[in-house]
């Protein structure tokens, strides 16, 4: 996977004098694969906070949400539905291919959140990702120490983060 990724930033920088400008980043498609499938399975904020600011049937039931009401809806929940996204456990950036893309439902893939208050920074945080990996996946070959437990734990307080540092060996391609 990691060598695909490197394939594919090396031939678009060919086609860019190697500079990483925003078009080059702009055409690295399994790079932003490889993003969508990281933030799906480890979303930073996994829950989003509402308030229900009207009565509110749900459709084709007695279940009224009324106004006042938290209402929290669980992105890491939907992001693991086996419904939404098959053997949901598997790192597979495939997912994403424009072709699959177009069947994951509306609303339950979001890692920005989504509404009039949805992440204001999600396409400067998505920029920042492109850039960065580009920059270090065509230089460097990483690898997990042994010493990492796997699958990873997870603090979850608030941000999804690792419980334990995440050790890497790296080496020059
Ligand atoms: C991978 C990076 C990031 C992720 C996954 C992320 C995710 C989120 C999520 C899930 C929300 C809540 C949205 C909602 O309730 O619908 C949010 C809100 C917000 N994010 Fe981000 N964010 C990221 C990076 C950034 C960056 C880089 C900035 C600023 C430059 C930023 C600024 C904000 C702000 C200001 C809000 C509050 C928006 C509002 O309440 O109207 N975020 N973010």
């Amino acid at each position: 996977m990691q060598e695909k990724l490197r394939k594919e930033i090396n031939e678009v920088l060919r086609e860019h004098n190697n500079e990483i400008t925003y078009e080059a980043v702009m055409n690295m498609k399994y790079l932003y694969m490889v993003i969508n499938e990281t933030l799906r399975m480890y979303p930073p904020l996994p829950f989003l906070n509402r308030i229900c600011v009207n009565d509110y049937r749900l459709p084709n039931s007695d279940i009224v949400i009324e106004n006042g009401t938290k209402i929290i809806f669980p992105i890491q929940g939907l992001h693991y539905d086996p419904e939404y996204f098959p053997e949901p456990y598997q790192f597979n950036p495939e997912r994403f291919s424009a072709e699959n893309k177009a069947q994951i439902p509306p609303y339950t893939f979001m890692p920005f959140g989504d509404g009039p208050r949805n992440c204001i920074g999600d396409r400067f945080a998505k920029q920042q990702i492109r850039v960065g990996l580009a920059c270090v996946i065509r230089k460097y070959r990483f690898r997990l120490n042994p010493k990492v437990k796997v699958p990873l734990e997870f603090d979850t307080t608030t941000f999804i983060r690792a419980k334990d540092d995440i050790l890497l060996d790296v080496e020059t391609v």
